[in-house]
C-alpha cells in the first residue's frame, strides 16, 4: 500500500538542500532572474499581496514583480531564518535595491533616513560569500566601511542578527579599543570586516600579512560622508590597496552623484537607486518639523524650559562642539531637571561611549551630543530631536532630524535659530523635494543664566568648561562655510558669556587675528571623525581636513595654525612652549663664530672675540664697533643663507625619494594589473609597500612645508640673531 507522502512548506523543502544544492539553485535563480539593467523592479510595482513570484499584474514574466517579503528573495534558507522574525516585510530601498546587488552590480542607494539601507547592503554581503563558499582560509571577502565607531558597532550587530546561521567570520574593526595586538592576530583570518576608515588603514599599514586581494564587495555606508574631503587621505589609501575587480555599494540618505566620486571608486555601471526621488519631501512623511527663532542668549533658557516641559520625552539634543556639550551636560545635571542626562562627544572614550549610545537607546533620557550622533545610529524611538545649534548644511540638517520617525514611527524636530541665522530656515524650505518645515513662536522661557553664574562660582572647574564652551561655539560660528547663514560679527557676545553664568567675557584672539585666517572649505567643513584611530595618518594630515563625527571641537580649528590657540591656560601655555622653541632654534644656531676662552677659561663674547683677531689684543676700540657690527650682521646672513639652502635641498632630496618610491610602486601595480586572476595576492603585496605613505606624496604639501621653513628662518634667526648681537655691543659698552 502507498503511503502519503508528507505535507511540508516550501522552507522545509528547501532546507532539505545540500548546501551545494542551494548554492546552485541560488544562482540560476538569480541569473533566470536578472532584470534588465536600469530597471527599477519597484517601477513594475505594486504588486498585489498575494502576486505568484514572476508573474505581473497582467501575467507576463517579471521574476521580481510579485517580491514583497524577504523570504520570497533568492537568498540562502540561513539568511532567511536570521532575518524572521523580526524582518518579514521588505522596504521600499531594500525592495528596489536587493535584486540588482543579488547579482552583483554596483550599486549608489538614496533613501530617506530610517528607510531599512542597512539591511540592503547587509543581505547581498552574506549572500555573495555565502554562495563564493567563503571560508576562514579565504580571508578578507567583504569590507563595510562606516564613518563613526557607534555606526559601526550597529551595524556590526546588523550583520550578527541576519549573518547567525552562517559560517562565515566577521570583525568590527574601530579605534579606541585596546586590543589591538589581539586584533592584529586575528584579522586576516577574518571573512567580513566592519570598520572605520582610521582604523583599517591602521591595520593595512602595520598588520603583517593582512591584505585584502581577494575582497568581493565593498560597502561604504553614509557614502557621501566618507567620500568627502575629511575621509579623502583615508579612503584613497584604502582604495588603493583594494582589487579593483569588486562589487562595490554606496548607501546614504544623501547621496553623492559626483563622477568624480565615483570614479575614485572605479565603479562599473552603477545601478542609481533612488526610492524616493519622487518623493515629496526629503524627510520621513510621519516627521513634524518645527523651527523657533532664538537669540543666542536665550538658547540655554529655552533648552531648559523645553527639557523640563517633556520630562516624559526621549530627547536627542545636537551642539555643535564637545566642550558645549560637556558645559551643558554638567551644569543641567547639577540642576536636576527631572530626567536622566546623558552626553556623547569625540573625546570621550570608547568604552563609555559605547555605553551611553546603548543606555540612549534603553532609557527614556536627554542624550546631549555631536554630530558624533548625527549619521546613521538608529536609537530606539527618540521622541524629538532638538537642533540647539544650526546645522553646517542642508545633508547635516536631514540626517540630524533622521533620527527620529525611523521606519514607520512618528517623531518630531525642533530647530534653534538665532535671528542671524534666518537664511537656513529659507534654505530648508526652498530644497526639492521639500523639507516642511514650520516656523513656531517661541514662549517666555524660564531663565538660568542666575543658577549657572552661581554654579561657576560654587564650582570653580566649572567656570572653565563654560569658558572654554563659549570660545569653541563662537570659533564654530566664524569657521562655518555658509557666510549668508553665519556670520559672527551679528552674535551679541556679551550677553552670550552671561547667559553662560560667566561674569567676565573672555578674549576671542580669534577674531582679532582674522585677517590671518586661512579658511580653505576642507577645514570649515565638518569636525573629524574618528579620532577614530590615533594613527599616523592624522598626523600626516594635518594640513587636510577637519572632520566631524569624533573629534569635533579642536577641529574646528587648523591644529597646525598658530592663529588659533585656545584662550587662557592653554594660549600661555602654548605661548611658553613657543618661546622655548626659538630658544632652541638659537642654541642650535651659533652666530657664526667659534667659541673662544679667555685665559681663566671663560667664554669670551663673539664681538670680544672679533677684536681680538683684529687687534691681537683683546681689547675693543668703540670706533670700530659699528663697523665690526656691520660685518658681523654679513656674516650671520650669509650664514642663514647656506642654511636655507641646505634645508631646500634636504627637503628636495626627501621630495624626489618619494616620488621615486612611488613611481617604482605604480610600475610593480601596473605589471601586476596585467597578469591573471592567479596573480592578485602577488600583485597586492607588491602594490603594498603599502602600507608605505603613498599620501606623503604630495607636492603641494612639500611646498608649503618649503615655504614654511623658508620664514621660519628669515623671522626667527636673523632678527633674533640680530637682536642678540644688539644685546651683546650693549652689555660690551657698558
Ligand atoms: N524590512 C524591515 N522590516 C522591519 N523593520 C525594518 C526593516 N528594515 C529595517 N528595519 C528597521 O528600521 C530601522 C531603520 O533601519 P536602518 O538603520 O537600516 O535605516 P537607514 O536607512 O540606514 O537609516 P539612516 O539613513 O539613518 O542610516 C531599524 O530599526 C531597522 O531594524
Amino acid at each position: 500500500m502507498r503511503r502519503p507522502k508528507p505535507k511540508c512548506s516550501g522552507a522545509r523543502k528547501q532546507r532539505r538542500l545540500s548546501e551545494a544544492q542551494e548554492i546552485q539553485l541560488l544562482d540560476s535563480w538569480i541569473e533566470a532572474g536578472i532584470p534588465d539593467p536600469g530597471t527599477n523592479p519597484l517601477a513594475i510595482s505594486p504588486p498585489p499581496p498575494d502576486a505568484p513570484i514572476g508573474r505581473t499584474k497582467d501575467g507576463s514574466f517579471s521574476p521580481y514583480a510579485g517580491v514583497r517579503f524577504f523570504r520570497q528573495l533568492p537568498i540562502s534558507q540561513r539568511t532567511k531564518d536570521g532575518l524572521a522574525p523580526k524582518y518579514v516585510e521588505m522596504s521600499d530601498i531594500q525592495r528596489a535595491s536587493l535584486p540588482h546587488s543579488l547579482c552583483g552590480r554596483d550599486i549608489l542607494g538614496a533613501a530617506k533616513t530610517g528607510s531599512g539601507k542597512t539591511l540592503a547592503f547587509v543581505i547581498p554581503v552574506i549572500e555573495k560569500l555565502y554562495r563564493a563558499r567563503w571560508g576562514p582560509e579565504d580571508g578578507v571577502g567583504s569590507i563595510i566601511i562606516s564613518p563613526t565607531k557607534e555606526l559601526a558597532g550597529q551595524l556590526f550587530e546588523e550583520l550578527k542578527t541576519v549573518g547567525k546561521h552562517h559560517s562565515l567570520s566577521a570583525g568590527l574593526l574601530i579605534g579606541g579599543r585596546k586590543d589591538v595586538d589581539a586584533e592584529k592576530e586575528r584579522v586576516s583570518s577574518l571573512n567580513i570586516l566592519v570598520c572605520t576608515p582610521g582604523r583599517l588603514l591602521q591595520h593595512m599599514d602595520e598588520t603583517a600579512n593582512f591584505e585584502c586581494s581577494q575582497l568581493q564587495i565593498l560597502v561604504l555606508d553614509e557614502a557621501d560622508r566618507i567620500l568627502d574631503a575629511g575621509f579623502k587621505t583615508e579612503l584613497d589609501a584604502i582604495i588603493s590597496q583594494l582589487p579593483k575587480r569588486r562589487q562595490t555599494l554606496l548607501f546614504s540618505a544623501t547621496q553623492t552623484k559626483s563622477v568624480k566620486d565615483l570614479a575614485r571608486l572605479s565603479l562599473k555601471d552603477p545601478e542609481y537607486i533612488s526610492v524616493h526621488a519622487e518623493s515629496v519631501t526629503a524627510t520621513p512623511e510621519q516627521l513634524t518639523q518645527l523651527a523657533i527663532i532664538v537669540p543666542l542668549d536665550q538658547k540655554l533658557n529655552l533648552l531648559w524650559s523645553f527639557i523640563k516641559a517633556n520630562l516624559k520625552s526621549k530627547i536627542l539634543v545636537f551642539l555643535s562642539s564637545c566642550k558645549q556639550v560637556k558645559y551643558v551636560y554638567e551644569v543641567f545635571k547639577k540642576l536636576r531637571p527631572g530626567i536622566p542626562l546623558k552626553c556623547l562627544h569625540g573625546r570621550m572614550k570608547q568604552n563609555v561611549r559605547m555605553a551611553t549610545y546603548l543606555q540612549f537607546c534603553e532609557e527614556t533620557s536627554v542624550l546631549f551630543s555631536t554630530d558624533v550622533a548625527s549619521r546613521g545610529l538608529d536609537f530606539s524611538a527618540v521622541d524629538w530631536v532638538v537642533q540647539v545649534d544650526c546645522p553646517e548644511d542642508i545633508p547635516a540638517y536631514i540626517h540630524r532630524v533622521g533620527r527620529t520617525a525611523r521606519f514607520r514611527n512618528a517623531g518630531k524636530s525642533l530647530l534653534f535659530l538665532m535671528p542671524s541665522e534666518k537664511e537656513m530656515f529659507t534654505k530648508l524650505r526652498a530644497v526639492e523635494p521639500k523639507i516642511p518645515i514650520k516656523l513656531k513662536k517661541a514662549k517666555e522661557p524660564v531663565s538660568v543664566s542666575a543658577l549657572l553664574s552661581s554654579l561657576l562660582v560654587k564650582f570653580p572647574s566649572m567656570q572653565q568648561l563654560a569658558q572654554r564652551a563659549f570660545v569653541t561655539y563662537l570659533k564654530s560660528i566664524f569657521l562655518q562655510k555658509d557666510k549668508d547663514v553665519f556670520d559672527v560679527s551679528k552674535l551679541p557676545i556679551e550677553d552670550f558669556a552671561v547667559s553662560l553664568g560667566l561674569s567676565v567675557t573672555p578674549k576671542l584672539r580669534f577674531l582679532k587675528r582674522k585677517s590671518n585666517v586661512h579658511m580653505s572649505s576642507t577645514k570649515t567643513t565638518e569636525e573629524v571623525e574618528a579620532s577614530d584611530d590615533k594613527s599616523k595618518v592624522h598626523n600626516i594630515n594635518s594640513q587636510a581636513t577637519v572632520r566631524s563625527d569624533d573629534v569635533e571641537d579642536d577641529v574646528l580649528l587648523p591644529k597646525e595654525s598658530p592663529s588659533f590657540e585656545p584662550e587662557g591656560d592653554k594660549a600661555e601655555l602654548s605661548t611658553r612652549i613657543l618661546k622655548k622653541k626659538k630658544l632652541k632654534i638659537n642654541m642650535h644656531r651659533p652666530l657664526g663664530t667659534r667659541v673662544k676662552y679667555d685665559d681663566d677659561g671663560n667664554v669670551i663674547p663673539p664681538l670680544a672675540a672679533l677684536a681680538d683677531k683684529e687687534t691681537g689684543d683683546g681689547s675693543i676700540h668703540l670706533g670700530t664697533v659699528k663697523e665690526r657690527y656691520e660685518k658681523l650682521r654679513e656674516a650671520m646672513k650669509v650664514r642663514d643663507k647656506e642654511d636655507k639652502l641646505l634645508h631646500r635641498q634636504r627637503l628636495r632630496d626627501k621630495r624626489t625619494k618619494e616620488k621615486l618610491k612611488l613611481k617604482k610602486r605604480k610600475e610593480e601595480a601596473e605589471e601586476g594589473d596585467t597578469g591573471d586572476d592567479h596573480s592578485d595576492s602577488d600583485e597586492n603585496e607588491q602594490r603594498n609597500p603599502k602600507r608605505t605613505k603613498i599620501y606623503f606624496d604630495d607636492d603641494d604639501n612639500d611646498e608649503v612645508d618649503d615655504a614654511k621653513a623658508a620664514k621660519k628662518s628669515d623671522s626667527v634667526t636673523l632678527a633674533e640673531q640680530e637682536a642678540l648681537a644688539l644685546d651683546l655691543l650693549r652689555s660690551m659698552h657698558s
